[in-house]
């Protein structure tokens, strides 16, 4: 490209953002406390376009309450979108997104917001104790809370056989701790807050297969009983959920079902799989 060519689309890239940044200012708060029961989650009729791009169109989806959801398709069909709409990042032009019956755009954000979580792959961490990065989760949560979380993300082992125990500083690369123990830092932090939603957006993966399929095969476990949606960029873990919406052009769902229906189906999520797995 030349050097115009890369100006006129960094220009472009800038008043991308600059709309997109408008927009999300436009996300007007509500006033109502967001107290889910249960935690079902549906897109009615969504529509929903970035300023050069339609990505969802009259876009229906379900996401059962208490049970994992998957939600699969080719690269860019807006499965992170789909979650970005959910966290009111955006809201759709035309459509409602309703948690147990209610359009969320009634909600104050802050309180929607504190009861979903996206759990991250690679944590943020900070230069402060491992009590106060996990504290981070909810303010006011005790030392107790801390330890009873690291113990379920299966840290507190590994915590305890370092000298300064849950003292120790750590540094926001996390330096001296593997990835999958940063994972678990971010984890317990997750516990922390206990949230009624959560998101696990594997695009923002940054660790090794093994762990993250891990992490995916625990997923029942950890989160029993509250909405998972699991946005799924890769096919290595979405056998383990309840459900897997498969999306096909404009957040259409073109298949349904569990990893073992949609396979017996042998459409389009077959086909994905096999080219990912060779076979099925
Ligand atoms: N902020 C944005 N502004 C403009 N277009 C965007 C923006 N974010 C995403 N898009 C476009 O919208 C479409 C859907 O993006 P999205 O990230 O939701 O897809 P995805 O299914 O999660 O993709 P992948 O699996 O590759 O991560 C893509 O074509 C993407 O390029």
């Amino acid at each position: 490209m030349t050097l115009f060519g890369n100006l006129r689309e960094a220009l472009k890239k800038a008043a991308s953002l600059r709309r997109m940044l408008e927009r999300e200012c436009a996300v007007r708060d509500g006033s109502e406390a967001f107290e889910p029961s249960g935690g079902h989650i549906e897109f009615v009729d969504v529509s929903f376009a970035y300023p050069e791009k339609v990505v969802l169109e009259n876009c229906n989806l379900s996401f059962q309450s208490g049970k994992i959801t998957a939600v699969v398709g080719p690269s860019g069909v807006g499965k992170s979108t789909i979650l970005k709409l959910i966290l009111r990042a955006y809201d759709p032009q035309i459509g409602l997104v309703k948690i147990d019956g209610q359009d969320i755009r009634i909600f104050r954000l802050q309180s929607l917001r504190s009861r979903m979580a996206v759990m991250e792959q690679e944590p943020r961490l900070f230069n402060r104790t491992i009590l106060e990065n996990v504290k981070y989760g909810r303010q006011g949560a005790t030392d107790e809370e801390v330890r009873e979380a690291c113990k379920k993300a299966n840290i507190h082992d590994c915590i305890m056989s370092r000298e300064k125990g849950y003292h120790e500083v750590l540094s926001c690369a996390g330096s001296g701790w593997s990835g999958g123990e940063r994972q678990r830092f971010g984890l317990a932090r997750l516990f922390v807050q206990n949230p009624d939603i959560i998101i696990v957006d594997e695009g923002t993966s940054a660790i090794d297969t093994e762990t993250e399929t891990q992490v995916n095969m625990n997923l029942r476990e950890w989160f029993q009983g509250k909405t998972t949606i699991l946005i799924a960029h890769r096919l290595s873990s979405v056998m383990h959920a309840h459900n897997i919406l498969f999306l096909s052009d404009n957040g259409q769902v073109c298949e349904e079902g569990t990893h073992q229906d949609l396979i017996a189906r042998k459409g389009g999520y077959y086909s994905l799989f096999q080219h990912y797995h060779g076979n099925g």
